[in-house]
């Protein structure tokens, strides 16, 4: 996946944040269907961070009542990610940062994981561990986007607390981690072209016909 984004980025012209408005968009959809009432987005600072902001942006123009919740103060926030975040103050879309923002979650409060996506290096540290553990006490839907923060998307392996979504919206291609609990996993068209498969050599036939994502059976 790696290989895919870079080859697409730097040799193919699309940029991040037009993968990103697709996989927000997608994970947006994904969140309607199952939520309850509000809907809670919980994100880092990376690209999977920054599809949630993307995906909260979404929910706000339908009407649904979304908050974002950062790991860290928004003023650190860099990249795509304070790219997103910056659009959402000019909304008003609450964005507050520390676990405690969480507390008031209750058991129909949707979760969107969006902390951690391919991108966990190490053992996982602080303060993220305690978000995880947050997310899984609480017992409305969650929803994690592209892998369940806190597993090794390429080995399955948990590096410490890990999110056991009811459902995981994963992007482009289903990393090789993704045999763990993901709940129902979903593919998502981010509009990577053929070409970029092509050039790596890898043998690819687009899986989703019709349609934007498809149900992927573990
Ligand atoms: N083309 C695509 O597939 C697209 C993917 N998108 C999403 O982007 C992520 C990958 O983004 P990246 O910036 O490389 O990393 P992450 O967001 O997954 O992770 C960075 C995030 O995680 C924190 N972190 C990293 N390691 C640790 C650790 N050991 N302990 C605690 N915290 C950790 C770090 O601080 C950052 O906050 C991919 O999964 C997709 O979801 C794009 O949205 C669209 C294009
Ligand atoms: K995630």
């Amino acid at each position: 996946m790696r290989d895919v984004d870079r080859v697409v980025v730097e040799d193919v012209g699309l940029q991040l944040l037009q993968m990103m408005e697709n996989a927000g968009r997608i994970l947006a959809w994904h969140v309607r269907d199952v939520r309850e009432s509000d809907v809670v987005v919980v994100a880092g600072n990376g690209g999977n961070g920054g599809g949630g902001l993307t995906c909260a942006r979404h929910l706000a123009n339908r009407d649904v009542p979304v908050r974002v919740v950062l790991d860290r103060p928004p003023e650190e926030l860099s990249g795509a990610a304070a790219h997103q975040r910056r659009i959402l103050d000019e909304m008003n879309v609450p964005v507050t940062s520390g676990v405690e923002s969480l507390a008031d979650a209750d058991g129909r409060t949707t979760i969107v994981d969006a902390l951690i996506g391919y991108g966990l290096s190490g053992n996982l540290r602080p303060p993220a561990d305690k978000y995880i553990s947050r997310m899984s006490d609480l017992f409305g839907p969650t929803v994690s986007l592209d892998v369940p923060s806190g597993i090794d998307a390429t080995t399955g392996e948990p590096l410490g607390e890990v999110v056991a979504p009811d459902r995981t919206v994963t992007l482009a291609l289903p990393k090789t981690g993704l045999d763990v609990h993901t709940g129902k996993l979903y593919l998502a068209d981010i509009s990577i072209p053929r070409t970029v498969y092509d050039r790596l050599n890898l043998e690819y036939e687009p899986p989703f016909g019709d349609d934007d994502w498809v149900r992927l059976e573990q």
